[in-house]
């Protein structure tokens, strides 16, 4: 009897252009295994909007790897370790895994090679991104640290090869290991159960990801002058679906290329996503430690002070005074996801209008967003900050209220901030200017131009 292979999952959970399957099926019996591993990430164990996430999508490729006479074994604690012990116990051949850019999964990549048994291969597959981060170089060949330039860079090499189909058929191992119960994990909430809302807006897993792609492309051609205003449903929402892999940016690439259409905006976003592995790759503590010399002595207000605790708590649920900003906040909180501009709105309002670190806000997002990507969430917040690799944006202080009328949120604000949806579309963007008192609706933390005014005070002290 060939000997078993294994592919380890991770955050690569679907059948379709996903390498680590397809070399399996053709090396003999194949016993897929995901390991909750909350030690290995340390501080970075998955937020709780993941885990909801999570506990669907491996539910959801439970039953797609059982209609292939397949299974998904399901194990607890060091992936590294358990991977290991599990090939020892098998007898397997091979480990076939997608490779994964976190600075823990590449430790634990590392780690696994040297504990796998003698015989046994630890086979690594590319698959999650467009190019592989790190082989899109400049001519000297340094990794880049803007996006301009490299996306341009990444763009000579595409289109991505064609997507491969899912196996048809997996061969079962002549007997299967032993596996928890999915249940008895408790990823999804309890008591409260604040995940109500998520049902109504997800479905996670793989048929859900191609259903999301298959809704989107007909709007495709639209998103260039869509995708800003958070009103309208103008972006794919692919991206909760795109970090837990359950579908690869190729198949998204050859699919809005074949519905046609000026669709290179769009293309350029899905970019970002590589670029943000490509930045972690190159600064694996990017969550942590500010790019730009400088920060660590920024003068950011001190979160253990009773008032800025205060002033974070209401920017996390939506009671700043600012109906964009809250908007956005009760959004996230209610469905796991926020739209790109008001994320950058929120964000930035934290930071310069609050003169709070980015870190915390890092944070919030890291437990609340479905998406919450270690790269693609530091790069974004760090780009906000202007602690980045890339240009200083601090002194770039959004308007909530400009941006709130510019990008047309008044449907917006009336879908999450309900007790305003009386206000006219004039006055719902900055009820107090209107004169407009709205029981329940608290006052501005904060005027815009006191906040910035502060914002760039502190930023000069740091030039200075
Ligand atoms: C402060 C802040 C934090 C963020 N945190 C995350 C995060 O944790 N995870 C995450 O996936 N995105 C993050 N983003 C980026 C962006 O907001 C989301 O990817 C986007 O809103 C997802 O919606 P969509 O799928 O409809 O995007 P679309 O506009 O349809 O874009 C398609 C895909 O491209 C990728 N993409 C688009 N914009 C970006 C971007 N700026 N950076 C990286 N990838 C991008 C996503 O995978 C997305 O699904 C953050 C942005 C900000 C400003």
């Amino acid at each position: 009897m060939t000997r078993p292979v294994i592919v380890w999952l991770r955050r690569d959970l679907r059948l379709a252009d996903q390498a680590a399957f397809a070399a399996a099926a053709k090396a003999g019996p194949v016993v897929p295994v995901y390991v909750l591993d909350d030690e290995t990430p340390k501080h970075r164990k998955m937020g709780g909007a993941s885990r909801w996430w999570l506990h669907h999508s491996l539910a959801s490729l439970a039953a797609d790897l059982e209609k292939l006479g397949s299974r998904l074994i399901l194990r607890r604690g060091v992936a590294a370790d358990v991977i290991a012990d599990l090939a020892k116990q098998i007898g397997a051949a091979a480990v076939h895994v997608l490779r994964h850019y976190e600075p823990w999964w590449r430790n634990a990549e590392r780690a696994l090679k040297e504990r796998l048994p003698e015989g046994c291969a630890l086979e690594c597959h590319h698959g999650n991104y467009l190019m592989p981060p790190g082989s899109v170089t400049t001519g000297s060949g340094q990794p880049y640290k803007i996006y301009t330039p490299f996306w341009r860079a990444l763009a000579q090499h595409m289109p991505p090869p064609e997507p491969v189909s899912a196996p048809e058929k997996l061969a079962a191992p002549e007997s299967w290991p032993e596996s928890d119960t999915l249940g008895d994990w408790a990823l999804l909430p309890t008591r409260p159960d604040w995940a109500k809302g998520f049902a109504e807006e997800w479905m996670p897993g793989e048929k859900g990801a191609a259903e999301r792609l298959e809704a989107f492309l007909s709007r495709a051609p639209h998103y260039e002058e869509c995708r800003n205003l958070p009103s309208v449903e103008g972006t794919s929402r692919l991206s909760p679906h795109l970090h837990f892999g359950e579908i690869s940016p190729a198949t998204i690439w050859h699919a809005t290329m074949e519905a046609g259409g000026s669709v290179e905006t769009f293309l350029k976003e899905l970019v970002w996503r590589d670029y943000a592995q490509n930045v972690i790759l190159q600064y694996p503590d990017y969550a942590k430690a500010n790019a730009r010399d400088g920060f660590d002595k920024f003068p950011w207000r001190d979160p253990a002070d009773k008032d800025v605790a205060a002033d974070i708590r209401a920017w996390q649920q939506g009671r700043t005074g600012y109906p964009l900003v809250d908007a956005g906040m009760r959004q996230l909180w209610a469905t796991g996801w926020m739209h790109n501009r008001v994320r950058m709105v929120t964000a930035s309002f934290l930071i310069k209008h609050l003169l709070v670190d980015w870190r915390e806000g890092e944070k919030w997002f890291w437990d609340t967003l479905v998406d919450a990507d270690y790269g693609s969430n530091a790069t974004n917040w760090q780009w906000t900050s202007g602690t980045g690799v890339d240009s200083n944006m601090f002194v770039r202080i959004m308007a909530p209220l400009t941006q709130s009328e510019k990008f047309d949120a008044a449907a917006y604000i009336r879908q999450w901030v309900p007790e305003l949806a009386g206000l006219s579309d004039k006055a719902i963007h900055d009820p107090e200017a209107a004169g407009k008192y709205v029981k329940g609706y608290p006052k501005k933390l904060i005027g815009h131009k006191e906040a910035r005014e502060r914002a760039l005070a502190a930023h000069a002290k740091i030039k200075s």
